[in-house]
């Protein structure tokens, strides 16, 4: 089994109150996998670290995808929509990776980016300011842009979070397409209901990992009775953790790595 994510021993704190202890595991090829737990359990902190916008204290996180096949969702309370621009160019920022930012796109990126809005529902809207949408049909237009990425490895933030359930449903069948393609996708979610019945492997966290393997064993009520009771113990204003916040960060990019730092 080859492996997309490794995470080894990793720490990472906020002022060093520690919002992931100790993390080690992978996340296998083509796997499709929730990470679940309490709020503050450092769920959105670990989709961050892995793509590099949060520092490891201590730890790494190693990554055998170039950066330009990762794509990274952010919660939509992340992402400011008072930019000025319409669907369809933000659909084809999926392709700056390829184009930079201010190559002239061609026709048939322009055609694959409509097919991209087609195939996520949104016919017609094209030109439409993204200012102008409504929460589901912004999740739509953001799907679209990763279809266009053409990512291998794919992470999503709370996708469905204020999303009505035909627009779950749509976007969580484009999400089993790419697992159908045997690309990898690790997405934070709370419904463990949804989790049970899509997503085949699931990740526990109550900033430690609590379990972490096939979806219907990590869910069981012991694991999540222990998950809602370390969250509960957590103390916030317990010492802080004794790992030095001036530690290098440490994401390796393996399909860009070298030498030192390369998986062993
Ligand atoms: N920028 C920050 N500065 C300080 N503390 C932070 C910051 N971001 C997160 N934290 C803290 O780190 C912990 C983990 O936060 P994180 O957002 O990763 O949790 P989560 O599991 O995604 O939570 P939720 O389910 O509520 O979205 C929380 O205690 C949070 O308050």
């Amino acid at each position: 089994m080859s492996v997309a994510i490794s995470l080894e021993n990793l720490t990472v704190t906020y002022r060093r109150h520690p919002a992931l202890h100790h993390v080690s595991g992978h996340f296998a090829q083509g796997s499709l996998t929730a990470i679940v737990g309490p709020n503050g359990a450092g769920k959105s902190t670990l989709l961050k670290s892995i793509m590099g916008l949060v520092r490891c204290n201590s730890g790494r996180v190693v990554k055998h995808a170039a950066a330009s096949r990762i794509a990274y969702l952010p919660q939509q309370a992340e992402i400011d929509r008072s930019f000025p621009i319409s669907v369809l160019d933000c659909v084809l920022l999926g392709y700056w990776s390829k184009a930079g930012l201010f190559r002239r796109m061609s026709r048939d990126m322009v055609r694959r980016a409509e097919d991209a809005l087609a195939a996520v529902g949104l016919d017609g809207f094209a030109q439409r300011s993204i200012a102008s949408l409504s929460v589901g049909q912004f999740q739509r237009v953001l799907f679209a842009r990763i279809l266009l990425q053409d990512a291998e490895l794919i992470l999503l933030d709370e996708p469905f979070s204020a999303i009505d359930t035909k627009t779950t449903n749509d976007l969580l069948h484009i999400i089993k397409s790419w697992h159908a393609e045997q690309r990898t996708v690790i997405a934070v979610l709370h419904d463990y209901d949804q989790v049970r019945r899509a997503f085949p492997q699931s990740l526990l966290l109550a900033r430690n990992v609590v379990a972490w393997g096939e979806t219907e064993a990590v869910l069981c009520h012991e694991n999540l009775h222990r998950a809602r009771s370390m969250a509960e113990a957590v103390d916030e204003h317990a010492p802080l953790c004794a790992v030095d916040a001036a530690d290098v960060v440490d994401v390796v990019d393996v399909a860009h790595a070298h030498g030192e730092g390369a998986p062993r």
